[in-house]
């Protein structure tokens, strides 16, 4: 915190930044074949960059190096120390370029400079660390045959995966797809959303100087249809890895069914509740969590809590010390050093997240300030995901009508629950069919913890942890027979 520097300061980095303006393939800098699109300050409105988009040529063309580098195997198959290597320097660059990324980013996203400095720039470079230092430290298996053979059972990279991503965390979700990708020693190719191209876009540079090979990272910018579709429907693709709306995740497993198959995992919407039951202790401390749960990042987080589902004997009080907390948070300029809640991300968004609020709430330009509703069971505001600093309360009356109300809704990616009572609270983690469940507190627990949804929130794998490994890999079973081939004892 100590080491954030003031507005005008920011302000003076972003005016010399030198933003990437095209596609990253085979190793270098390379204009695209779609259309030129700008790449806008969602604070301004104002192009920071026209960035050279790609289209299906440009991804036929990324695919075929992706292969070639794959097939080659001077990353697939180096020493996974080896890799952990080249991954931890790619670390030290994003390091030593940590200001220039996190004011490009906060440029890019709206988001407050004080969460890029000390939240997605620190988190996205130990995403990339946790995952290059896992990856030689990871056993294969094998598994219990008779005396007469040995089976292996071996994990391999599945090939070329596809990461598309979406603009409320850019460099968090790059570095959860790539971080473990890489490290399993997949070729990568990114898709970021068009809103937020440039962190990626320089980070592919990095990762080059870095010593990742050409053809292992490249990000092709530019928007679903150009990009994203011919991905999904591209037949030497062997993975997507997707993070984004429930609606465009269900589009990538009819590409898959339309093409070869390819592996998806999706990580995808949400409307987490917070639970507070009648006992739980210290409303300070539960208001504090369900703030920063709710409005953080302006709401713009698969994961907030946007259902706040609270026991009558608790709500008045709770909604006092929630109402306080709010009066800290400053909306306003992302460069801002003080801003905790920055611009939406553009004015498409904007309309969507105004359509759910009355008319006194709106707010002004890319701006809209924390507003909480109270809500019942089957209003709009507390079934759809608005993805805005949008808190609605639903009061309940009992505990069991709580967990009830919790699992009514299509989606079950995250949710927490506040209670003095062990039982109760272990209890309701298992109860609610979520993802994650945080008691007493609220978080998408770490890097080392597997991370995605239930229902609608999620398919196919996890993000995050050891589990994110897997879904970059193939399983294989090697079967060896250790009988005599002389002996003829082995042929059925
Ligand atoms: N992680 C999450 O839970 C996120 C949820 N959302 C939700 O989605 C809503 C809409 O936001 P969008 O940016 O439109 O999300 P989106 O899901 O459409 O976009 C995510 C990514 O998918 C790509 N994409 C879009 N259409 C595609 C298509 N037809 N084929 C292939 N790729 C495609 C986008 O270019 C972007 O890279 C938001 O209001 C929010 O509710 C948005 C972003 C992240
Ligand atoms: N919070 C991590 C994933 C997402 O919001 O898109």
């Amino acid at each position: 915190m100590s080491d954030l520097l003031t507005q005008a300061e920011y302000q003076a980095i972003a005016a010399d930044l030198d933003f990437p303006r095209t596609a990253f393939i085979d190793g270098k800098y390379r204009a695209g074949s779609g259309s030129v699109f700008a790449t806008v300050n969602p604070v301004t409105g104002d192009p920071l960059a026209e960035i050279s988009g790609c289209n299906a040529d440009d991804v036929d063309f990324a695919v075929s190096k992706a292969r070639d580098a794959f097939e080659q195997g001077h990353w697939s198959k180096m020493h996974p120390s080896d890799r952990k290597d080249v991954l931890i320097k790619l670390c030290k660059l994003i390091t030593r370029n940590r200001r220039e990324l996190a004011v490009m980013e906060s440029l890019d996203s709206g988001k407050p400079i004080l969460d890029c400095e000390t939240i997605d720039v620190p988190e996205t470079i130990h995403c990339i660390k946790w995952h290059a230092e896992a990856v030689d430290k990871i056993y294969d298996q094998t598994s219990p045959t008779g005396d007469d053979a040995i089976s292996m059972i071996v994990r391999e990279p599945i090939g070329v995966v596809g990461a598309v991503l979406p603009w409320n965390f850019p460099l968090m979700m790059l570095a959860w797809k790539i971080g473990p990708a890489l490290a399993a020693g997949c070729s990568v190719i990114v898709k970021p959303a068009e809103q937020t191209s440039l962190t990626a876009l320089r980070v592919a540079e990095l990762a080059h100087e870095a010593g990742i090979p050409r053809g292992v990272l490249q990000v092709l910018p530019g928007d679903g249809p150009s990009v994203g579709e011919p991905l999904g429907l591209h037949m030497d693709v062997d993975m997507v890895s997707f993070t984004g709306s429930t609606e465009t995740g269900k589009r990538f497993l009819r590409y898959a069914a339309d093409s070869n198959l390819k592996k998806i995992v999706l990580e995808c919407g949400g409307k987490n509740p917070a639970v507070v039951f009648d006992d739980a202790e210290n409303l300070d401390h539960v208001a504090g969590h369900v703030v920063n749960a709710a409005f953080w990042n302006a709401g713009q987080n698969c994961s907030a809590t946007s259902r706040l589902i609270v026991h009558t004997a608790v709500k008045a009080p709770l909604m006092e010390k929630i109402k306080a907390r709010l009066r800290d948070w400053k909306v306003g300029d992302p460069l801002d050093p003080n801003t905790h809640i920055g611009a939406l991300i553009d004015a498409e968004h904007c309309k969507k997240v105004r359509s759910f609020l009355d008319k006194n709430d709106q707010g002004e330009g890319p701006f809209v300030a924390p507003v909480i509703y109270h809500v019942k069971t089957g209003d709009a505001k507390a079934s759809d995901e608005i993805f805005g600093p949008v808190l609605s309360v639903i009061e309940v009356a009992s505990n069991d009508e709580a967990i009830a109300v919790a699992n009514d809704t299509d989606y079950g990616l995250a949710a927490s629950v506040f209670t003095a009572n062990t039982r109760r609270a272990i209890r309701a983690a298992r109860d609610i069919r979520a993802g994650t469940v945080t008691v007493n507190c609220y978080g998408e627990g770490d890097i080392a913890t597997p991370f995605g949804g239930y229902k609608q929130s999620g398919f196919g794998g996890r993000d995050n942890g050891v589990h994110a490994h897997d879904q970059f890999t193939e399983l294989k079973t090697i079967w060896i027979d250790l009988t005599d081939p002389q002996s003829g004892d082995n042929v059925g």
